[in-house]
């Protein structure tokens, strides 16, 4: 039986602007997107029916029914092609889950590309982004990776130019946090601040060019400074789960350059000066006990690839 892997990055948000809602309830963003070094590995093989296994430590919290994000996109590429999904699935799952790095998105984006291999669809690029931004705002970028500007609910993309490579360390947190949650908590905390925007007069989101511009340079130094102010849904996710502020004070007092909490959270990303720096933040972090663990990784790295 053949059987197609493929390996897929998950992302740190170095920029998440937040508009108004939008009349279908999503939120415009400008999201810049960086693919960094953790993965998660989805394989396929033929079977009689659809079937998805999952293993890694965090397996038990990925749920194995058709609202994985991964049967689904075998579904829905199936469909797309007037097949049907007999294929089982299997997610070697290295991606925190429910942290904010988008792991479950990572995993439709795989099983898209792996599916498309393993039957032999030839689905364009643009269609797989299409299919990719049905699954969800965040399906499209893994299928890129490297550093994109994510447009619209964040699935409208554009490849950014990015320099050097920038280290990073992660810390998780016990249970993870859910997105719509962290963005109702947005909405609300704009409210009482009286910046609620109607849908008639939201301003378009826009990225910091300095952010742009720092990413470009590959500059951890310039990026590191302007981490602080860089995600709209910090203070939502840190309202839902104060004992982030600790996380985050712990690794910017080890030296990082700039900290901030990943996309919707719970996961807190620091920006190190090199690798070496990177591990002695990682250790103090873990000698804190403000986390539950902690990652070293690189980004950026290329999107899902066929590594079988
Ligand atoms: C926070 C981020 O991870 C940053 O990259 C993403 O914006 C979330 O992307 P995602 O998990 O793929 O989200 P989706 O599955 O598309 O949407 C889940 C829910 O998140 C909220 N949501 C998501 C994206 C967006 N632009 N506005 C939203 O308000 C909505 O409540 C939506 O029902
Ligand atoms: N393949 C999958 N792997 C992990 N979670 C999945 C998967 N498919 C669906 N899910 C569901 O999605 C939820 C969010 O998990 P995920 O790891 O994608 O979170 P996240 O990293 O916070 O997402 P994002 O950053 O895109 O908002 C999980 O609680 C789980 O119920």
């Amino acid at each position: 039986m053949p059987t197609i892997t493929v390996r897929v990055p998950a992302k740190v948000n170095v920029q998440l602007v937040v508009g108004g809602v939008r009349p279908d309830g999503y939120h415009d963003l400008a999201n810049v997107f960086c693919a960094v070094s953790l993965y998660d590995e989805v394989s396929v093989t033929p079977a009689d029916a659809l079937r998805l296994t999952v293993s890694g430590a965090q397996a038990h919290q990925v749920p194995v029914d058709d609202t994985n994000l991964a049967a689904r996109a075998a579904r829905l590429l199936a469909a797309r092609h007037g097949l049907e999904p007999r294929v089982h699935l299997h997610i070697a799952k290295d991606i925190p889950v429910a942290g904010g790095m988008a792991g479950g998105s990572a995993d439709g984006a795989a099983a898209l590309v792996a599916c498309d291999a393993l039957w032999g669809t030839g689905t364009s690029r643009q269609e797989l982004l299409g299919l990719a931004a049905d699954l969800g705002s965040d399906v499209p970028f893994p299928l890129l990776g490297g550093v994109a500007l994510g447009r619209g609910r964040g699935e409208v993309l554009e490849p950014l130019p990015a320099g050097e490579t920038l280290h990073w360390v992660f810390a998780m947190a016990d249970g993870g946090l859910s997105t719509p949650e962290v963005f109702r908590a947005c909405d609300e905390l704009r409210r009482r601040g009286g910046q609620g925007w109607t849908v008639a007069d939201r301003p378009e989101p826009e990225p910091d060019p300095e952010v742009l511009d720092a990413v470009r340079r590959g500059d951890p130094v310039a990026l590191g400074a302007l981490l602080g102010e860089a995600n709209d849904l910090q203070a939502a996710a840190l309202s839902l789960r104060p004992a982030l502020a600790a996380t985050l004070h712990t690794g910017t007092e080890a030296g990082a350059l700039g900290a901030l909490v990943s996309g919707s959270g719970p996961t807190c990303a620091f920006l190190a000066k090199d690798t070496e720096a990177a591990n002695d933040i990682a250790e103090a972090l873990l000698a804190s006990g403000n986390c539950q663990s902690v990652r070293v990784a690189h980004g950026p790295v290329p999107g899902a690839a066929v590594i079988t």
